[in-house]
C-alpha cells in the first residue's frame, strides 16, 4: 500500500490483553506510529513498562517502555490521527463517545456501539463496504472528522468469514448452529481463575451467545442505497453455544450450516469457495490483509489452536473437517486468533481501509 503519510495513533486500554496485542502489531507497522497510550487512573502517570503486566510472547517493544500512560481524556491525545480502543466495556461507551465527538476517529473492540444503527460493525476481511455509513454517522453525531468503527466479538469474526464465503460463493444460508471452544485470553487479564479452567471446561461465557447470534446478521447484511442504514441479512437464524477451554489463544468453532436450497451444494463447491475467497482489503493492498483469508486444512485432525492460530500472522481463518451434515447440509471446524483477527489485528486493518477510503483525511 503506497502511503506518503505517517499516521500518529493512540491506544486506549493499552495495558490490557487486546491493548498489548495492539502494541506488538503497531510496533512493526509500516506507516502507523504509536503516539499516546491510555488506560485507567490506576495506570495513568506511570511509564508503560511499569503500568503493564506484559503477557505477550514477543518482547515489549523498546519504543513504548518509557511512554507515560495517560488517563483516557481526548485532550491527552491531541496529536493523534486516530485511536484504537481495547477498553473494558464498562467504560468504553462514554470514553469512545468523548473521543469521536472531539473529532478523533475511534476503532473499537468493545461491544458498546456494535449494534448501534449508525455504527459500522466491520470484520475487515468480510464487510469493509459497511464503512460507507461513516458520513451518515458523522452527520448524526455532529462529530466533524470523528467517527467510530467497531469490530465484532472475537468468535463472530471467524464465523462470518466462513459464512460470507458460503453465502456469496455457494448458496444463500438459512440456518447455522455453532459451538465454540474459546481461549482464556478472550476473558482479558487475569481473566478466568486457574482453579476454574485447569483440567476443566466452563460451558458458559456471559453474554457471548446472544452477541454472536445478533452480530452475524448485521455483518452479512447490506447498506441501503443512500448509505444511511444497514439492512440485516433476512431469514438467517444462528444458534450459538459458547464454552471456555484451557487454551491460551485461538477460538475453535464447530459449525453446521443449512442452505436455502433443495439440493445440498457439493463438498467440492464448499471447499473451493473457502479456498478462493478474497476480500477488498487484499485488492486495495492493505499491509495487514492476509495473503490467504481462509486456509483449508486437509489433515483429519486440524485445525488445532496451538498449530494453526498464527496462520497468516493471525489474520487468516483455518477451516478443516469439511463434511456432510446428516441434520443440516455441511459441517466443519474453524479456528480464529481471538486477539488478532478477533480484535487488534482487525481494528488495524479497519484503519488501513478507512485511510484507503479517504475517511482519515
Ligand atoms: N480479549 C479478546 O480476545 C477480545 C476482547 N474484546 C474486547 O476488547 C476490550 C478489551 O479486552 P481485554 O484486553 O481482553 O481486557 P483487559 O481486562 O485485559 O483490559 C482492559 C483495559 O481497559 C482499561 N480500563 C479498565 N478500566 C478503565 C477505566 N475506568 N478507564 C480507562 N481504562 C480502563 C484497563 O486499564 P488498567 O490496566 O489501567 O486497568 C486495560 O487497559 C473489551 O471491551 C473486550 O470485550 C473484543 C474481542 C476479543
Ligand atoms: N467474550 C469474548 C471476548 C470479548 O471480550 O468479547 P466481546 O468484546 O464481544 O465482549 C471471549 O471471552 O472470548
Amino acid at each position: 500500500m503506497a502511503n506518503d503519510r505517517i499516521l500518529q495513533v493512540g491506544v486506549l486500554g493499552a495495558t490490557g490483553t487486546v491493548g498489548q496485542r495492539f502494541i506488538v502489531l503497531l510496533s512493526e507497522h509500516p506507516f502507523m506510529r504509536i503516539h499516546s497510550l491510555g488506560a485507567s487512573e490506576r495506570s495513568a502517570g506511570k511509564a508503560y513498562a511499569e503500568a503493564t503486566r506484559w503477557k505477550m510472547q514477543e518482547r515489549m517493544p523498546d519504543q513504548v517502555r518509557d511512554i507515560l500512560v495517560k488517563s483516557c481524556d481526548p485532550m491527552h491525545f491531541d496529536g493523534c490521527d486516530l485511536v484504537f480502543s481495547g477498553l473494558d466495556a464498562s467504560v468504553a461507551g462514554d470514553i469512545e463517545k468523548a473521543f469521536l465527538t472531539a473529532g478523533i476517529p475511534v476503532f473499537s473492540n468493545a461491544k458498546n456501539y456494535r449494534m448501534a444503527p449508525e455504527v459500522p460493525l466491520v470484520v475487515p476481511v468480510v464487510n469493509s463496504e459497511h464503512m460507507s455509513l461513516i458520513d451518515h454517522q458523522r452527520r448524526v453525531y455532529g462529530s466533524g472528522k470523528g467517527f467510530v468503527v467497531t469490530n465484532s466479538n472475537c468468535s463472530t469474526s471467524g464465523l462470518v468469514v466462513a459464512l460470507k464465503a458460503l453465502h456469496t460463493k455457494v448458496a444463500p444460508i438459512r440456518r447455522v448452529v455453532v459451538t465454540t471452544l474459546q481461549a482464556i485470553s478472550g476473558a482479558g487479564y487475569p481473566g478466568v481463575a486457574s482453579l476454574d479452567i485447569l483440567d476443566n471446561i466452563v460451558p458458559y461465557i456471559g453474554g457471548e451467545e446472544p452477541k454472536m447470534e445478533a452480530e452475524v446478521n448485521k455483518i452479512l447484511g447490506n447498506v441501503n442505497p443512500s448509505a444511511t442504514a444497514f439492512t440485516p441479512l433476512p431469514d438467517v437464524k444462528v444458534s450459538a453455544t459458547c464454552n471456555r477451554v484451557p487454551v491460551v489463544d485461538g477460538h475453535t468453532e464447530c459449525v453446521s450450516v443449512e442452505f436455502a436450497t433443495e439440493t445440498p451444494p457439493s463438498l467440492e463447491a464448499i471447499e473451493d469457495a473457502f479456498k478462493s475467497y478474497r476480500c477488498e482489503a487484499q485488492d486495495l493492498g492493505c499491509p495487514s490483509a492476509p495473503e490467504q483469508v481462509i486456509y483449508v486444512a486437509k489433515e483429519a485432525d486440524r485445525p488445532q489452536p496451538r498449530l494453526d492460530r498464527d496462520a497468516g500472522k493471525g489474520m487468516s481463518v483455518t477451516i478443516g473437517r469439511i463434511r456432510e451434515c446428516p441434520v443440516f447440509h455441511v459441517k466443519f471446524t474453524l479456528l480464529v486468533h481471538n486477539t488478532v483477527l478477533g480484535a487488534a489485528g482487525a481494528s488495524i486493518l479497519n484503519a488501513e481501509l478507512a485511510l484507503k477510503k479517504n475517511y482519515l483525511s
